[in-house]
């Protein structure tokens, strides 16, 4: 793992005008979150089975920019499916916030929650079957999300079929327009899911484990379908994985554990000064509001630190070290 360069070009002195705009900027009263489509704030998420309670979610804080890409991972049980569910609309958190496209998800009336299903989020499931209905063409899968809006809000039949022969061209699914899924593959089946999760344009699509059903190459195209609605669509696009591949490939990896979200790496293409392009990686990890972090099993274990370590303050950093006199 490498850390991205320092860059040592120096600033001009702002002017007097630029530091008074400056200040103004910051004395304005700003959005939870500024312009990003994903806040999470303490998110708790208990379910209580026969008097067992489990935390499926322990306070999980998460922010997602706009027109991100992000995977999340984490091990089996770690809370990333409940997730998923609470932000698709399908599931109310236990307490904390979540605002998904300025949308309040603790707040929505049974309706609001409805049309939010409906417009703001898309969703994707890992069983290819349960994204679309049988007994329809891949084409009418896909304008069923329009029609299901409403006249009101809806679209006109022209500009619904108009939408339609969009989605199937930007996916390059145009020649299953007239397939049932029955008479489609697996991968073909997730990608017109794609299109009936995009049918309504929303701002975010979500997709739970959405190639674990498929082989490898088959997974990198529906990958690559994922890919092309975040970048030709616009929208803000994260699914949860298992799938190294997929992880390998966003700018943003964040994982999950035990129900708050421990670690994140950011990746980003740097060109040196040949101008020869390469994948800078980084590995970050979460500081909550308390001050609370949770560090890497793997360093935890390779300097063997457990219970207490030892802290310092140095100039731009903070030092952890074993602990320096155990048995007190
Ligand atoms: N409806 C439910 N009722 C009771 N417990 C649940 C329910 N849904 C999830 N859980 C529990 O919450 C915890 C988190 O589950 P979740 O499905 O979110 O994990 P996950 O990270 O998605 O796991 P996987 O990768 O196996 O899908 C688990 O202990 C699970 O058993």
């Amino acid at each position: 793992m490498n850390s991205l360069p320092q860059s040592r070009t120096v600033e001009p002195a702002p002017s007097l005008q630029e530091l008074q705009e400056r200040a103004l900027a910051a004395a304005r009263p700003k959005a939870p979150g500024g312009d990003a489509a994903i806040v999470c704030d303490r998110l708790v998420r208990i379910f209580s089975t026969e008097g067992i309670e489990v935390q499926a979610l322990q306070g999980l804080e998460l922010t997602i920019q706009q027109g991100d890409l992000v995977a999340l991972v984490g091990a089996s049980g770690s809370g990333k499916s409940t997730l998923l569910t609470i932000l698709a609309g399908l599931d109310v958190p236990t307490a904390g916030t979540a605002t998904v496209a300025g949308r309040d998800l603790l707040e929505m009336s049974a309706r609001d929650r409805l049309r939010y299903r409906r417009e703001v989020v898309g969703f994707i499931w890992q069983q290819t079957a349960r994204n679309l209905l049988p007994f329809l063409t891949a084409a009418e899968n896909i304008a069923l999300p329009m029609q299901l809006r409403g006249r009101k809000a809806g679209l006109g039949s022209r500009q619904k079929a108009a939408r339609v022969a969009e989605l199937l061209e930007a996916l390059e699914i145009g020649d299953l327009a007239h397939r049932r899924p029955r008479e489609m593959s697996g991968g073909q089946q997730q990608r017109v899911a794609i299109a009936v999760a995009m049918a309504n344009n929303p701002p975010v699509l979500l997709a739970d484990e959405p190639t674990g059903e498929l082989d490898s190459e088959t997974g990198a195209a529906i990958f690559e379908a994922f890919r092309t609605v975040n970048r030709e669509l616009g929208a803000t696009v994260v699914i949860v994985t298992h799938d190294p591949m997929v992880a390998g490939e966003v700018r943003r990896t964040v994982a999950i554990r035990d129900g708050r979200t421990s670690s994140e790496v950011l990746r980003r293409t740097v060109t040196d000064e040949h101008g020869e392009e390469s994948v800078n990686e980084r590995e970050y990890v979460m500081l909550d509001r308390t001050g609370r972090v949770q560090l890497p099993v793997k360093f935890l274990e390779a300097l063997g630190m457990e219970h207490r370590v030892a802290v310092d303050l140095a100039a731009d950093h903070i030092e952890v070290r074993p602990d320096d006199i155990p048995g007190h």
